[in-house]
């Protein structure tokens, strides 16, 4: 079972549980009166999934709904740059002494399923696979040894990146509007036995561009999660996206930027698969 938010057809922002078979039971069948999924994680009344009942009867299935990012109204996203030493070293730069630590905001992301756009402004336009955290239990100046009892679960994030823009500022190329993917639902963090143990790929078009296995991280989810920490607190819903393997298309020769009609997509194993495809 995984975690989606979602509009329905008459656009209404709902959340539930996606079945095993890709059914949904919405929260009010679930007996849950919390209206977001963000505001579900913080009650606590998700804190024990195999306790759910999800006896009702399903009446929508995954792929009839419109899915939002797993969290669309999130407090804040923590993105981290160059955490894969060979991305490190295809970017040109030395492997980071300290989490480079960077934050996306809602508006730039989509959910699994929705059209990414391309910038008008740039033809730039790369992808980053990355393992992302949703943050389940608040916290400040969180031990390492402490932080995963504070993951809610984990999901696909697709870091879509204008690079020319990112010169001039992270900011500024990590944020243009629905240029990213979240998604396509958050797996509790009770199914997923080591997240150091992952394989993620990246496939465009098919074709895979990106693969690397979780363990290979500079700095573990853990540590992530005990750095960020250290600056702000931590609150239930934020997203702490993982950083990115090598093979992204600005370091290839000739590079390989995202076009229109290209189909994007960033598989975790034991998590799902996000796949876009890239609008106007
Ligand atoms: O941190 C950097 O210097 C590079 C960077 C972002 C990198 C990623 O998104 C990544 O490696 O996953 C930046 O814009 O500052």
């Amino acid at each position: 079972m995984r975690y989606v938010s979602y509009l329905d057809s008459d656009q209404t922002p709902c959340w539930g549980v996606v079945t095993d078979s890709n059914d949904i039971v919405s929260s009010t069948q679930l007996g849950l009166v919390a209206p977001t999924l963000k505001k579900a994680i913080a009650s606590g009344e998700l804190a024990s999934p195999n306790r759910l009942n999800l006896d009702s009867t399903p009446t929508l299935r995954l792929d009839e709904v419109q899915l939002q990012p797993v969290i669309p109204d999130f407090g804040a996203m923590y993105c981290t740059g160059l955490n894969y030493s060979d991305h490190a070293r295809e970017s040109g730069k030395e492997a980071p002494s300290a989490p480079r630590i960077f934050v996306r905001l809602q508006n730039s992301l989509v959910g699994h399923d929705q059209s990414i756009i391309a910038p008008t402004v740039s033809e730039h336009f790369d992808y980053e696979g990355e393992l992302a955290v949703v943050i389940g239990r608040s916290g400040r100046h969180i031990p390492e040894e402490e932080a995963l009892a504070h993951v809610f679960g984990y999901t696909c994030f697709m870091d879509g990146s204008v690079r020319d823009w990112q010169k001039i500022t992270t900011t500024l190329g990590k944020n243009f509007e629905h240029s990213g993917a979240l998604g396509p639902a958050i797996m509790p963090a009770s199914h997923v036995p080591d997240v150091q143990a992952l394989t993620l790929t990246t496939r465009l078009n098919g074709r895979v561009v990106q693969q690397a296995n979780t363990r290979d991280m500079i700095f573990s989810v853990a540590q992530l999660i005990s750095f960020v920490s250290t600056m702000i607190t931590l609150q239930p819903g934020d997203i702490i996206a993982t950083g990115t393997p090598d093979g992204v298309g600005q370091s290839r020769n000739p590079p390989l930027w995202l076009k229109i009609g290209d189909d994007i997509s960033v598989t975790v194993d034991g998590l799902g698969t996000l796949a876009n495809r890239i609008d106007a």
